[in-house]
C-alpha cells in the first residue's frame, strides 16, 4: 500500500489554497496516488452543516475534518485539505491527533498577502464585507493567526498555480511520502 499523508493548506480566502490541492490532486493521481480533496464548502454542506464561522463553531469544523482526514491518510490516501483553520490551537490539534496515530502531516501556509487575496476575490466575500454586507471575514475583521512553523510557506502571488503545486509535491518527495 502506498504511503498516506495528510497535506493541510492554510491561509486566506482566495490565497490559494482549493486551488493548489486540486492541482497537486492530478499530479499525484497521474502518479498513481490515491487522493481526496476535504474541500471546505462541501464540508460545510454536509458533515459540518449547521456551523457558522465563531470561533467555536470554526474549530469545531477543523476538528471534524481533521478526524477524516487522518482516517483517510491513515489508510494510504493522500488527503489534501484547502481549509482556512485560522486559529492556531485548531491546527495544533490536529497535527497532534495525526502523531497520536503516527500518520504523517504537512501544513502548507499558504501565506498570499490580504491585498492580493482580497483583489482576487473569487466568492466575492471582500467586496460583500466592504459593502458592510458581511462580517467575520477572516483576515479582515476576524482572526488568522499566522502558521509559525509551516512545513511549506507559499507565496502565491509570486509563483503560478504549477510552480505552488510543484512546490508541495517536492516537499512530500523530500519527506519519502511517495
Ligand atoms: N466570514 C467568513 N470568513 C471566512 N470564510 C468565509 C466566511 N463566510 C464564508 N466563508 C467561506 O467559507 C469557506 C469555507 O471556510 P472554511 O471551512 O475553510 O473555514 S474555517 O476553517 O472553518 O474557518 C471559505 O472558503 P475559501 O474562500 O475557499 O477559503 C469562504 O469562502
Ligand atoms: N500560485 C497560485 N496558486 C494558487 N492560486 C493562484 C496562484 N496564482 C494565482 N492564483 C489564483 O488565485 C485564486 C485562488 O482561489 P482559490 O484557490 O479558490 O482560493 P482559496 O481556496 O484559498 O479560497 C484562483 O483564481 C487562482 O487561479
Amino acid at each position: 500500500m502506498t504511503t498516506g499523508a495528510t497535506v493541510w493548506l492554510t491561509g486566506l480566502p482566495s490565497a490559494g489554497k482549493t486551488t493548489i490541492a486540486h492541482e497537486l490532486a492530478g499530479l499525484l493521481r497521474a502518479d498513481g496516488h490515491r487522493v481526496e480533496v476535504l474541500d471546505g464548502d462541501e464540508i460545510r454542506e454536509f458533515i459540518s452543516a449547521g456551523l457558522g464561522f465563531s470561533r467555536e463553531d470554526r474549530h469545531t469544523n477543523v476538528q471534524r475534518i481533521g478526524f477524516v482526514a487522518e482516517l483517510l491518510a491513515r489508510n494510504g490516501v493522500k488527503a489534501l485539505v484547502p481549509v482556512i483553520a485560522p486559529y492556531a490551537d485548531s491546527r495544533d490539534a490536529v497535527r497532534g491527533r495525526h502523531e497520536a496515530n503516527a500518520t504523517p502531516y504537512l501544513e502548507i501556509h499558504v501565506a498570499t498577502p490580504v491585498e492580493v487575496c482580497s483583489e482576487r476575490d473569487v466568492k466575492g466575500l471582500y467586496a460583500k464585507q466592504a459593502a458592510g454586507e458581511l462580517t467575520g471575514l477572516t483576515g479582515v475583521d476576524d482572526p488568522y493567526e499566522q502558521p509559525e512553523k509551516p512545513d511549506l510557506r507559499i507565496e502565491s502571488q509570486n509563483q503560478t498555480v504549477q510552480e505552488s503545486a510543484a512546490a508541495v509535491h517536492a516537499l512530500l518527495s523530500e519527506r519519502s511520502l511517495l
